[in-house]
C-alpha cells in the first residue's frame, strides 16, 4: 500500500471510530421501560390488530424458526435490548439461547425477567401467548412457554458489534460458532453508517457456524428513534436493496426477504420508520 493509500486509510479508521465512539455517547442516555413503552405497547403492539407490527414480527420469526431446515443447539441474539420477542419462537428449536446487549441496562432488564413474573418492565404474556397461537398450542400454554425460555437462556452477555470479535473470548460459545444468530433493529440503530452496517454484520458472522443461520429484523427508511425522553439516536436509513445487497457483500447467502410497510396507525412520533425488513440468511 503506498504512502497516499495508508494516508487515507488512516484517515478513515480515524473517521470510523469518532463515529461509533458519537453512537456510544448517544446511547448513554437509552432508558429501556420507555422504549418498551414506545415500540411493545399498542398499536405496535397490538394482538387484535391485523396490520400491527409486532404479531409481523413475530409470524416471520415463527416460520424462520418452524420450516425444518434448522439444527443445533446454540441461539445467540445481538443486540437484544430490554426485549424478550425475539426468542419465544427459537427457545423451542434451541437448547442454549444466549441474549446479549451493549447496556448494562439492558441486560439488568432482562435478568429481572428470568427472575420470574413481575419483575420486568413489560408484561411479556400477551406475546407469549401469542407465540403458543402460532405454534397451535392453547394460550394457557404461555407459562410452560416461559418455563421454557428461562430454561434455555445460558447468559446475559456484553456485545459490541463494531468489533471483529464482538464477544468477550470467554463467553462460554462453542469453538466451532452458533448455530443460529438472530439480531433485531440492533446494527442499523448502533451504526454511524452504511458501511459500518456492513462491516458489523461481517463481525457477528463471526459469531456463526458455517451452514449456520442469521435472522434479521431492522428498520427500512429510519433516520432517528427516541430511545427514552429527549434521547435521539440516529439510524442509518436503509432501503431494501442496501438490506440486501449489505447481507450479500459481508458473506451470507440471502433465503429470503420479507418486507412490512407501516400504515399511518403505526407511526406514534418516537421515530421515522417507514418499513421493516425480515432477512432470513445462512453463512456458507
Ligand atoms: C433499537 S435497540 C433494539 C433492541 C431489541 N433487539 C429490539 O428488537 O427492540 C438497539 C440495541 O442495540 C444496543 N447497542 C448499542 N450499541 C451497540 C453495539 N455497539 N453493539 C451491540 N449492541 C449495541 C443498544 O443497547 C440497544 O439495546
Ligand atoms: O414497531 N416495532 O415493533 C418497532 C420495534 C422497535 C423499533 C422500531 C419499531 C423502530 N425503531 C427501531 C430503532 O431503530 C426500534
Amino acid at each position: 500500500m503506498d504512502r497516499e493509500a495508508k494516508n487515507e486509510k488512516e484517515e478513515n479508521d480515524r473517521e470510523r471510530e469518532k463515529g461509533v465512539a458519537a453512537m456510544v455517547a448517544c446511547y448513554q442516555g437509552f432508558d429501556p421501560a420507555a422504549y418498551l413503552q414506545y415500540n411493545y405497547m399498542p398499536p405496535r403492539a397490538d394482538f387484535d390488530r391485523q396490520d400491527s407490527i409486532v404479531p409481523w414480527k413475530l409470524g416471520c420469526l415463527h416460520r424462520a424458526f418452524t420450516e425444518g431446515d434448522m439444527g443445533g443447539d446454540v441461539l445467540v441474539d445481538v443486540g437484544s435490548g430490554p426485549t424478550l420477542y425475539q426468542v419465544l419462537s427459537g427457545c423451542e428449536v434451541f437448547d442454549t439461547v444466549f441474549l446479549t446487549d451493549f447496556l448494562e441496562v439492558n441486560r439488568q432488564e432482562l435478568r429481572r425477567w428470568l427472575q420470574g413474573e413481575g419483575y420486568s418492565s413489560l408484561d411479556w404474556t400477551p406475546y407469549l401467548q401469542h407465540v403458543c397461537k402460532l405454534e397451535g398450542r392453547r394460550p394457557s400454554a404461555w407459562t410452560e412457554k416461559a418455563a421454557r425460555l428461562r430454561s434455555v437462556v445460558s447468559d446475559i452477555l456484553p456485545i459490541d458489534v463494531h468489533l471483529p470479535r464482538p464477544l468477550h473470548p470467554d463467553s462460554q460459545l462453542p469453538t466451532a460458532g452458533a448455530d443460529c444468530l438472530v439480531s433485531c433493529f440492533c446494527l442499523e440503530s448502533v451504526s454511524p453508517d452504511l458501511a459500518s452496517f456492513t462491516r458489523a454484520l461481517g463481525h457477528i458472522r463471526g459469531l456463526l457456524r458455517p451452514g449456520g443461520h442469521l435472522l434479521l429484523i431492522g428498520a427500512l427508511g429510519e433516520s432517528y428513534y427516541m430511545g427514552g425522553p429527549g434521547v435521539r439516536i440516529p439510524v442509518v436509513p436503509l432501503d431494501e436493496a442496501q438490506v440486501c445487497a449489505s447481507v450479500r457483500a459481508s458473506g451470507y447467502t440471502l433465503v429470503r426477504l420479507e418486507v412490512y410497510t407501516l400504515p399511518q396507525g403505526m407511526m406514534v412520533g418516537v421515530d421515522d420508520v417507514t418499513g421493516v425488513f425480515f432477512v432470513k440468511a445462512r453463512k456458507p
